[in-house]
């Protein structure tokens, strides 16, 4: 597919509002992607790789501005670019305010669009950008950027733009593409039209809804497996229904982790009459991975390959475990006495890529697992957790301090007193779960409950921040927070809530200045706009109402905790959990 009729299709796609006819023109682009589907599928996300791989672009928003100037003509420099950017306010429209020189004219008078980019050629050009590393692989990503934007038209260059930032936004949420993966390849088409016609008999109707809904679960089920939205989109096409249920959990590729609401020991009680409990252990979480040949991988919460920082858990895994496996859990820091050490001591350790074997001195970290998701070729996502524990424990050794101590209870005294041990004990609190539940990748629903007596911190994301004054004045000071808001396309935005600067170090304001840098979108005096991509754990007195920023709250008395390394954007604390804050207040 050439990628001026992508782009064509992308702007239908934005321009439209109504979510059934995104996802019936999504369908289509998929239908007619032939070799690209699995590139297409991904590239309307804003996605270069799957999911479950942690290889990126690297590119920040300055590289990506500087290309555009290059491509723009020797007048143009990266400043100008950010200039039109804070006038016009999304990089797409800058990008496409230029005049690059594309091919599509000569293309569309027939002239063969021999030098039209295609979809294929973004990609492969995209992956060997994001291959290069070291030494000159700056330069080397400028000049492959700006070969591209060389040759792209102006509809060409929005989206190229958007994509190298991962910043897609034309309403197309994971939703969508699943229904439309479903939509393009799997609905019938009596089906499709009965739901689409408004005079269809209301039974035939209700009948083709409910065998649709299957025809997504089908594709859902293989994306929570996989995260690999092209590839689904590939086995629904070619093998269908039966392919799809042919997709299993790989050893070696991460899937998203469940998550946790908070909760009480009533709450689960209430719902299910005997809980599971466990000690919430205070640590970073991680899925540990052991193939069929002993190879083990470990990876964030996030997807994202920390093998190399952790590894004693590596060892400890390769003496442990004799069978291929998957288990969930979360690697903690320990004193000498075996006792755990606070959270900001496993951030220490975990993603760190340099000095590991120094690191590894200072601050010992061990496995606690807590879940099994798969065990020697069973796939146990949809066994209960008691099933799951038991193979844990069967899998690590009975008395293996590395399995989670599970106690099924229905008696709200018990549950009390395991509470309380676990705080004596150092830990943060209990998870309370629903022993019958299957596991549910990437869901928080009321299966798993947290329950933590510590005064609440928020995750917010930082989207601008201030330079310092005086010896401050090289680095970044004060720093903009935002909470999460998802909007009606399943797409996040970010809205201020208040700006913080105590409690941070002079030696952490260089490492966040080194951080943050890279991500400014805008400078406007002493004050930045920064993309939003690094998460603050921040601790407040209170939060109150306020129309200084844009969600219409601010934290009284923010304090710095630390940097969550292991959260993105995505998985930050949205304006809701703020909201049902303050109602708690
Ligand atoms: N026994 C356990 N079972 C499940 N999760 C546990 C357990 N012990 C610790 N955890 C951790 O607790 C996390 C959930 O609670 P918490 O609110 O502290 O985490 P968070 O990262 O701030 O927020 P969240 O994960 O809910 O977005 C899990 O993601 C997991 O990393």
């Amino acid at each position: 597919m050439e990628f001026a009729e992508f782009a064509e299709r992308a702007a239908e796609i934005e321009a439209e509002s109504a979510d059934l006819t995104i996802v019936s023109y999504l369908a289509d682009l998929f239908r007619d992607a032939d070799d690209d589907l699995a590139t297409v599928a991904r590239f309307v996300q804003g996605r270069v790789f799957p999911a479950w791989d942690s290889t990126t672009l690297d590119i920040g928003p300055r590289l990506c501005h500087e290309a555009i100037a290059r491509a723009a003509g020797p007048n143009v420099s990266a400043d100008d670019v950010e200039d039109r950017l804070a006038e016009q306010g999304e990089i797409g429209a800058v990008a496409a305010s230029y005049d690059f020189g594309g091919q599509r004219g000569l293309a569309a008078f027939g002239a063969g669009g021999q030098d039209g980019l295609t979809v294929a050629e973004v990609d492969s050009e995209l992956r060997s950008l994001a291959a290069a590393s070291g030494v000159g692989s700056e330069d080397t990503k400028l000049k492959t950027l700006y070969g591209l934007f060389n040759r792209t038209d102006p509809d060409e260059a929005r989206f190229l733009a958007r994509l190298v930032l991962s910043e897609m936004r034309i309403g197309v949420g994971e939703g969508s593409v699943r229904d439309a993966i479903a939509e393009a390849f799997l609905v019938a088409d009596a089906d499709a039209a009965a739901i689409r016609d408004d005079d269809a008999d209301t039974d035939t109707e209700a009948a083709a809804r409910e065998r649709r809904d299957e025809n997504i679960a089908t594709v859902a089920r293989a994306l929570q497996v996989s995260n690999d939205y092209g590839m689904v989109a590939e086995v629904a096409r070619d093998d269908g229904e039966a392919g799809l249920d042919d997709v299993h959990l790989e050893v070696g590729r991460p899937i998203q982790a469940m998550l946790a609401q908070a909760g009480t020991a009533a709450d689960a009680l209430d719902e299910w009459e005997t809980a599971a409990v466990e000690t919430k252990f205070d640590g970073a979480r991680v899925q540990v991975h052991r193939d069929e040949s002993g190879e083990v991988s470990l990876f964030s919460r996030n997807m994202e390959d920390v093998t190399g920082a952790l590894p004693e858990v590596v060892e400890f895994v390769e003496d442990a475990v004799d069978c291929p496996v998957i288990l969930d859990g979360e690697v903690v820091a320990m004193d000498d006495a075996g006792d755990p050490l606070p959270f900001q001591e496993i951030l220490r350790r975990f993603r760190r890529k340099h000095d590991v074997d120094q690191m590894r001195e200072e601050v010992r970290v061990e496995l606690r697992a807590f879940d099994c998701l798969h065990a020697d070729g069973d796939d146990l996502l949809n066994a209960p957790l008691t099933t799951r524990h038991d193979r844990l424990a069967t899998v690590l050794g009975q008395d293996s301090p590395a399995v989670s101590d599970l106690l099924l209870s229905d008696d709200p005294d018990e549950i009390a007193g395991y509470e309380a041990d676990a705080l004596d004990a150092g830990h943060e609190g209990i998870m309370l779960k629903n022993p019958d539940a299957a596991y549910s990748p990437g869901d928080r629903g009321k299966n798993w409950l947290k329950r933590k007596p510590d005064v609440e911190t928020l995750d917010l994301v930082v989207t601008g921040a201030e330079w310092g004054e005086g010896r401050r004045a090289k680095f970044l000071g004060t720093f903009l927070l935002s909470a999460r808001v998802e909007d009606a396309s399943g797409d996040d935005e970010f809205e201020t809530i208040g700006k913080v600067a105590t409690g941070i170090t002079d030696e952490q304001l260089v490492e966040l200045t080194d951080l943050l840098e890279p991500e400014i979108e805008r400078e406007s005096g002493k004050e930045v706009d920064i993309r939003p991509s690094v998460v603050f754990e921040v601790g407040y007195e209170e939060i109150q109402e306020s129309p200084t920023y844009s969600s219409g709250y601010a934290l009284r008395f923010p304090r710095f905790v630390t940097v969550r390394e292991d959260k993105t954007p995505e998985t930050a604390d949205s304006l809701t959990r703020v909201e049902r804050l303050v109602e708690s207040q």
